[in-house]
């Protein structure tokens, strides 16, 4: 599902600048994601990908430029014929729309998977604890952990701590759900069961989802657009059949071939 033309963008970048010292990742980034879109971000590493991720996430502050959710700016906003900051209780409203996924799934080591899940919705949305358990177990079944609900998330494997870091996110109802190389730190064999789950909700949610993967099947099966960065520039942007199969760009079908061969 993409929005009509006209719609706001649940995702927009406009003119994105961010450094670390005197690294420039992002010189004056600008793209955006339409509701529904499910929108991969390919490129060799050190090329960005990951800092978007985290400026959406509020974990990166950008240098410059505006990054904006559902039309609602992030950071700053032009009032009064200049640039303030966004108050920080209208940012968290903001945030609240987004939910990440990380590759080394940050769960919290002393809780249960139970709750790790509900942890967020009751202390940030203020559900009540018996709504935030019974849409917990609606989840812990989506992804296939029911059994594992009072087990603490040091006795799980790796694949099951992600299928449950996913749980967590999805419990918070997120509009936009970022993911980034989610599939990065799981042996090979339980990798086709995270990606079962993230298949699963592709199909059958509107959530508007921004992926960076290695995993070039599961980006052909699941997202609509496909970004390719170099430098924190996009230098190619196309549908998946048409960027796997037939690159415009040197650049990209270089990176290709690297990760394939792989
Ligand atoms: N906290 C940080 N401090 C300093 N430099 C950073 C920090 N985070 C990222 N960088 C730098 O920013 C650049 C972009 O990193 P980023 O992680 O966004 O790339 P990426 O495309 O996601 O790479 P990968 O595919 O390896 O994850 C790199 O040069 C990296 O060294």
């Amino acid at each position: 599902m993409t929005s009509a033309p006209g719609d706001v963008p649940a995702i927009e970048f406009r003119d994105v600048v961010k450094r670390f010292g005197d690294n420039v990742v992002l010189d004056g980034l600008n793209f955006s994601v339409a509701q529904g879109d499910r929108v991969t971000l390919i490129g060799p590493s050190g090329s960005g990908k990951t800092t978007i991720l985290r400026l959406l996430m509020t974990l990166e502050e950008s240098n410059g430029g505006l990054i904006l959710i559902d039309g609602d700016p992030y950071t700053h906003e032009y009032k009064g014929k200049k640039w303030v900051e966004i108050p920080e209780k209208r940012r968290r409203q903001v945030r609240r729309r987004v939910g990440m996924v990380f590759q080394q799934f940050n769960l919290f080591p002393n809780m249960t998977v139970l709750e790790n899940i509900i942890e967020a919705p009751m202390h940030v949305l203020g559900r009540s604890r018996k709504d935030a358990i019974a849409r917990a177990e609606e989840l812990l079944e989506q992804v296939g952990m029911t059994e594992k609900r009072d087990f603490r998330t040091t006795e799980l494997s790796g694949g099951q701590q992600q299928r449950v870091a996913i749980a967590r996110a999805l419990a918070m109802d997120p509009e936009i759900l970022l993911l980034d190389e989610v599939t990065s730190a799981l042996d090979p064999e339980i990798v086709a069961d995270v990606l079962e789950v993230l298949r699963d909700i592709a199909k059958n949610t509107d959530i508007t989802m921004l992926l960076v993967t290695h995993e070039m099947q599961f980006a052909r099966e699941v997202s609509n657009r496909v970004l390719m960065f170099d430098h924190g520039r996009i230098i190619e942007e196309a549908p998946p059949e048409e960027i796997f199969t037939d690159p415009r760009e040197e650049r990209t079908r270089e990176f290709l071939s690297a990760v394939v061969s792989n």
